[in-house]
């Protein structure tokens, strides 16, 4: 084991409240917001296919006149309270927003730098607009903040000189002082969400991130920083030079999620996944027939997924630069919320169930219960749901979520495995069954293995 100054500062998962608050949510909304709104993906009536919050670099676009969108920033279709009411609707129980992308302006009224929302002719303090909308509908409220900043003429991407070193560290002091305003001015900040720590000139200052950590915890205790923050003494990011995960969850997994065989290791620290509704766009772009845009089951399966491999899920929103929401996403909260409305118990407060990866689908179980959860979406043409339990664990009544009168058969066919026979018709959503199990029975051993 190497002796780190600036490595993980505890090992295993925090039970504190905050965290459990936290992990229980599972489900939550990601807003991207800017300048980049604006224009949404198009610049001088060419159409740029990459991630329309790229578009500055995309187009080639100068800073000086990036930074003047700053002045036509006056959504006049915003409604905090509209974003809140279909947030709480989709089900979703915290919201990450961008307080600070690349291009450097902030949402909120910051006083270390001008290239913030009270210069522009929407004038008033967006950001807390949205905070108390969403705490209003009981939705916690987490601050993304990106470390790289293409407007601050002191950000670096690599320190290569005296100068540079002097420049990034009046960076790194405004960057702590942002950070601490958004603590201090925003108290019910339950997480932030470090984003741009990639470069050189970050990984060469390790200490920076681990006294931001601090710094933040000591301004509002309890609060959460996801691992990408982070970089140890030897410039190693999300788990440190001893293997060990910095920060309070594994924030790698964007637009991906870990595989339920490959990577299950991950049931074993918290951790989050971040994705898009099209393949690749956070800010909104005019144009989504540029790539594929995944539909409301697909990401439902995402959500699931993920809650069976003990993460959550943060799915994210692009608003316009007039503050309105696209209809896509507008349809994409009203389904994914029907399903949440009547299945949530299956996501909120759950975890790993401990059972081998099914194809049929997802075991989720809450946490304290001897109730297991299973999500079916790829019904066996057979209607026979295979599952393979852990030596001890014993299945015994079956029945789907909303019809609990109408017993499911459960037979066991082998030792620590079952049947679960599911009436054969067409389903057109995500299927719910709770079993109800006894752990830690010895099962009957009345079957004999083949010799061969
Ligand atoms: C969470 C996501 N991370 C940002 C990002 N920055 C990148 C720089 C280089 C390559 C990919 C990137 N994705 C995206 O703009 C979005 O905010």
């Amino acid at each position: 084991r190497l002796e780190l100054k600036y490595g993980a500062q505890y090992t295993g998962k925090r039970t504190d409240a905050a965290m459990n608050k936290w992990r229980s949510n599972r489900f939550g909304q990601f807003i991207h917001w800017g300048l980049y709104a604006i224009p949404g993906g198009v610049w001088n009536g060419k159409t740029y296919n990459y991630a329309a919050e790229f578009l500055k670099s995309s187009a080639h676009i100068s800073t000086a006149t990036w930074d003047s969108l700053m002045y036509k920033f006056n959504p006049k279709k915003f409604n905090a309270k509209e974003w809140a009411k279909m947030a709480k609707k989709m089900g979703v129980k915290y919201m990450t927003i961008t307080t600070k992308h690349h291009e450097g302006f902030c949402l909120w009224p910051s006083r270390y730098t001008d290239f913030n929302i009270s210069n522009t002719p929407y004038k008033k303090d967006i950001l807390k607009e949205i905070v108390d909308a969403y705490n209003a509908e009981g939705i916690d409220v987490n601050f993304y903040y990106s470390v790289l900043d293409w407007h601050n003429p002191d950000w670096r991407y690599d320190i290569k000189s005296k100068e540079d070193s002097i420049a990034f560290r009046r960076y790194l002091d405004f960057a702590e002082n942002q950070l601490k305003e958004l603590a201090t001015n925003y108290p019910t900040v339950k997480a932030f969400w470090f984003d741009g720590t990639w470069d050189a000139s970050v990984k060469k200052n390790g200490w920076w991130t681990l006294e931001v950590e601090k710094m933040l915890k000591s301004v509002r205790p309890g609060v959460i920083i996801n691992s990408r923050l982070r970089a140890d003494d030897y410039g190693s990011r999300h788990k440190d030079s001893n293997g060990e995960l910095m920060g309070d969850y594994e924030s790698g997994y964007e637009r991906r999620l870990p595989d339920p065989v490959k990577d299950i290791k991950v049931t074993s620290w918290d951790w989050e996944a971040c994705m898009t509704i099209p393949e690749n766009q956070w800010g909104y772009h005019q144009d989504w027939s540029i790539s594929h845009v995944k539909s409301p089951l697909e990401l439902l399966e995402m959500l699931v997924h993920a809650t069976s491999m003990g993460g959550n899920f943060l799915l994210n929103f692009g608003p316009k630069g007039d503050g309105s929401i696209r209809s896509e996403e507008q349809n994409i909260a009203k389904t994914i919320g029907d399903w949440m409305a009547v299945n949530g118990q299956v996501i909120y407060n759950c975890d790993y169930a401990g059972l081998k990866k099914q194809d049929w689908g997802y075991f989720t179980r809450e946490k304290g219960s001897n109730q297991l959860n299973m999500v079916i979406f790829n019904v066996p043409v057979s209607g026979l749901l295979h599952v393979d339990v852990p030596k001890g664990m014993i299945l015994k009544k079956a029945h789907f979520l909303t019809t609990p009168g109408q017993q499911i058969k459960v037979e066991e066919i082998a030792k620590n495995q079952y049947l679960l026979h599911m009436p054969i018709k067409l389903y057109t959503s995500p299927q719910v069954i709770v079993v109800e199990c006894d752990n830690g029975k010895e099962n009957a051993n009345k079957y004999q293995d083949a010799k061969t």
